[in-house]
């Protein structure tokens, strides 16, 4: 049999060679599925479809308590609002209606029902509703299995090494399933963003996404070999791939035992300059894997994913109890927290904003929140109260002017105030500072850097700014480089700004996770870097092996160069000589 490749998008790196396992949670089992049924069966129809609804619950109560426990509370409501569902007065009783009133059968109402949901959820201009459609369907298929008196999926049941193909994986499937078990995805929906890519990437487990309707050519049981960098799935390899892989294989994953080390080692260049090295979350649940990549605190905190996870406003009690988990799973270890960055990309449903022309040169992060400066208030409340439990540090996003900063800094020392007069427990000296992600705020980096605690320069979006490139438009992303030698010059002003007034500066975009820009950034004199978790046992190599002056030489040199291609080659050849890359 002649190997045949197929490509996908790699979402999740890593080179796995195994089993495929066809996952078709739709193919009825023996069972030949009907659409119309006769007069006489519509009350036994009714009552199977009843049946199925209390399977389905209690089946997802089980569930519910076994991702709680394992993965947290927030990986358990995507859950629990797949249950409402099913107590959804439009729901199952619309499927009732469709069997007593058309004659449908139990599966046909139960696949019209959730489809016409599907739709309404797919047409919302909004993401977060859009994903609904996914669990909409993902409780129609689990109805749909039990009329098929089939117990759960078969993903439980996955008890050898295998590479799971798939249409697309549902939530719920993927709290079912075994890590130990599972080597690799491949699915024929999804992107970079998708849930599969996500959930792929938090469980280190390498994916290929996306690979369309070549995904036919790959039977149960056949042996495919898939790298989740180039997006790569071979099928039925020959003996010859089949070395040149697991020898690929074996070298990354020799690579990844060398990092290991690195974890929990500070972060020091062989000639002694330390810096600090911290890790970005969006939700508490994060925080614990951050210590355990070696993260030695939380460099941001981006608080916005709380609010959108919600339906309405999360009261100050609610974000206390989050902030108060992330701070306290730090145990001292300090923690940025960011305050309301929505707008642009991010969107609040029940905050309804209006649509603009140009959202991320608009009503946004700090601007909103000091405009509607009762939400800022209820955060800082929650934020401050949290203090008292470790060390907590405040951002601002998006500081344009100081006027700005003033403002969101006046309305801190009266929330300060406030909470003083009535007792509560707080730390009064928690460092306040802004992110750099403007360029007028770079600009004037010397005028900040005499009011503010620390600076974090934002990298994403300072490149979005500094370059005029929409850092979401693929079309531009050629564009789209923190190593722009503009972004380079402003990433220094800021540095050598605070420096000069006796402040910090620290990094929490993307540049600051990227190891071919840590000899800059050494020689920068960066003091905090802030990334993804999966990117600090890499960086913290990189900065060990390599000297500060050697590294403020290079910086010399890249300020003479005059293109992003040139300032890269120049990193990849420092990189070369020291072996790092
Ligand atoms: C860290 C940043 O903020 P966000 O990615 O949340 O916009 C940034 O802009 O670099
Ligand atoms: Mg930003």
């Amino acid at each position: 049999m002649a190997a045949i490749t197929i490509r996908g998008t790699g979402v999740s790196e890593g080179i796995r060679l195994g089993k495929a396992f066809l996952y078709q949670p739709f193919i009825s089992q023996g069972k030949s599925v009907r659409d119309t049924i006769s007069e006489e069966e519509i009350n036994d129809e009714v009552h199977r479809l009843q049946l199925a609804k209390e399977k389905s619950y209690r089946e997802l109560d089980e569930l519910i308590e076994r991702t709680r426990a394992e993965l947290g509370k927030d990986k358990a409501a995507i859950l629990m609002a797949q249950q409402a569902f099913l107590n959804d007065p439009s729901f199952c009783p619309e499927m009732e209606k469709l069997i007593r009133q058309r004659r449908y059968s139990a599966e046909k109402a139960v696949n019209e029902v959730v489809e016409q949901f599907a739709a309404i959820f797919e047409g919302m201009n909004d993401e977060y509703f859009r994903e609904r459609a996914a669990d909409v369907r993902d409780v129609g298929k689990r109805l749909v299995l039990h009329l098929q008196g089939k117990k759960g999926t078969a993903l439980s049941g996955i008890k050898e090494e295998v590479i799971l193909v798939a249409d697309d994986l549902a939530p719920s499937d993927t709290v079912q399933l075994n890590k130990k078990y599972v080597l690799g995805f491949v699915t024929r929906v999804g992107g970079k963003t998708s849930h599969t890519a996500i959930l792929s990437r938090s469980l280190g487990i390498p994916a290929v996404v996306g690979v369309g309707k070549n995904i036919e050519q790959i039977n149960d049981g056949d042996f495919i070999i898939i790298d989740g960098s180039t997006g790569e799935c071979i099928v039925n390899p020959n003996d010859r791939l089949i070395e040149e892989y697991e020898a690929k294989r074996q070298r990354e994953e020799e690579a990844l035992r060398k990092l290991e080390q690195f974890t929990f080692k500070p972060a020091i260049t062989a000639d002694g300059f330390r810096v600090e090295i911290a890790a970005n979350i969006g939700t508490p649940a994060e925080a614990k894997p951050a210590l355990e990549h070696g993260a030695e605190g939380i460099g941001l905190y981006r608080t916005e994913f709380l609010f959108m996870n919600e339906t309405e406003m999360p009261s100050e009690e609610k974000q206390y109890e989050a902030y108060k988990q992330v701070v306290s799973a730090m145990k001292g270890k300090p923690v940025i927290i960011r305050t309301l960055d929505i707008g642009g990309d991010k969107e609040l449903p029940y905050l309804s904003l209006p649509k603009e022309m140009n959202p991320f040169l608009g009503y946004r992060a700090i601007r909103l929140s000091l405009d509607q400066s009762e939400l800022l208030v209820t955060q800082l409340r929650a934020i401050l109260r949290a203090s008292a439990y470790g060390k907590v540090k405040i951002m601002f996003p998006m500081i344009s002017s100081l006027e700005e900063w003033r403002q969101a800094k006046a309305i801190l020392e009266e929330v300060k105030d406030q909470l003083m007069k009535e007792g509560v427990k707080f730390d009064p000296s928690v460092e306040v500072g802004i992110m750099v992600e403007v360029p007028s705020t770079a600009i004037l980096a010397d005028k900040f850097a005499k009011e503010v605690d620390f600076f974090s320069i934002g990298t994403n979006d300072l490149v979005q700014y500094t370059v005029a490139v929409d850092r979401m438009n693929e079309k531009i992303s050629y564009l789209y480089d923190h190593l722009h030698p503009a972004v380079i010059r402003l990433v220094k002003q800021v540095i050598e700004a605070s420096h000069r007034e006796g402040k910090w500066t620290g990094m929490c975009g993307g540049m600051a996770g990227d190891p071919l820009a840590a000899p800059l950034l050494v020689g920068l004199g960066l003091d905090e870097w802030s990334m993804v978790a999966g990117s600090i046992k890499k960086v913290k190599q990189v900065i060990s092996q390599i000297n500060r002056k050697e590294c403020i030489k290079l910086v010399e040199e890249i300020l003479e160069l005059t293109t992003t291609e040139e300032v890269r080659s120049k990193l990849e050849e420092f990189q070369k000589e020291k072996g790092l890359l």
